[in-house]
């Protein structure tokens, strides 16, 4: 049992644009279609099905809302970069999604999720550099970390962590599995702060 166990589905919206109640704390969870997150959301939460997953990218359309308790949330947002998504539809999202990090005032952190093998995407780029420029904390999460070898698995990271520094800004980098939950106390650690848990921790 960890505090993220008690993650409950709160609503779907159909837009950054719907999302209600800025109040409290909140973290999202962004990235390309397919890197991981909802299958992340799963692993942080203990519960198989919380967030769907699934081999088709583009599977969640929606933006999920997961209430931690009253006035404290996770979010799973769409994946970006779906090649098969029509031009016009990728730029309207884009641009909620840019609106989205620079109004919503209860967004205090970030997670950036993307492949090991790819990550800083162009699409990965604007976004942490969008969430730098709205002072919104960011954990660059590399997915999926067990398809690498220990070594080649620590030479990405240290690669990643290296490409970082030119966001100028607050931006973490560490690798994550779903899998195996490698990186699992490290991600609770970072959203443990975002939340405000260092005192009531264990
Ligand atoms: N090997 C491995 N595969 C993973 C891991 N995490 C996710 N996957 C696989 O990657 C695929 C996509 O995972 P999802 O969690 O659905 O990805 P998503 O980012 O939510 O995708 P969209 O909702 O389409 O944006 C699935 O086939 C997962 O089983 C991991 O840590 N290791
Ligand atoms: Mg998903």
């Amino acid at each position: 049992m960890t505090y993220y166990t008690q993650a409950k589905f709160s609503t779907s919206a159909p837009d950054i644009r719907h999302l209600e109640g800025d109040e409290g704390i909140e973290v999202a969870f962004a990235g390309r279609s397919n890197a991981g997150k909802s299958s992340a959301l799963n692993t942080l939460a203990r519960q198989k099905n919380l967030a769907r997953t699934s081999k088709t990218p583009g599977r969640t359309q929606l933006i999920n809302v997961f209430e931690l308790e009253e006035g404290r949330r996770l979010i799973d947002l769409p994946g970006y970069g779906f090649a098969q998504v029509p031009i016009a539809m990728k730029k309207k999202w884009q641009q909620a999604l840019g609106e989205y990090l620079q109004k919503r005032k209860s967004l205090k952190g970030l997670v950036v999720l993307m492949d090991i093998r790819h990550p800083f995407k162009d699409l990965d780029q604007d976004l942490i550099y969008w969430a730098v420029e709205a002072n919104i904390p960011v954990l660059a999460l590399l997915t999926k970390s067990d398809k690498l070898k220990a070594g080649k698995r620590k030479a990405q990271l240290m690669m990643a962590q290296e490409a970082a520094l030119a966001f100028m800004g607050d931006v973490t980098v560490q690798t994550f599995s779903s899998h195996n939950r490698q990186g699992l106390p490290e991600l609770e650690q970072m959203l443990d702060g975002w939340f405000h848990r260092h005192e009531e921790k264990k």
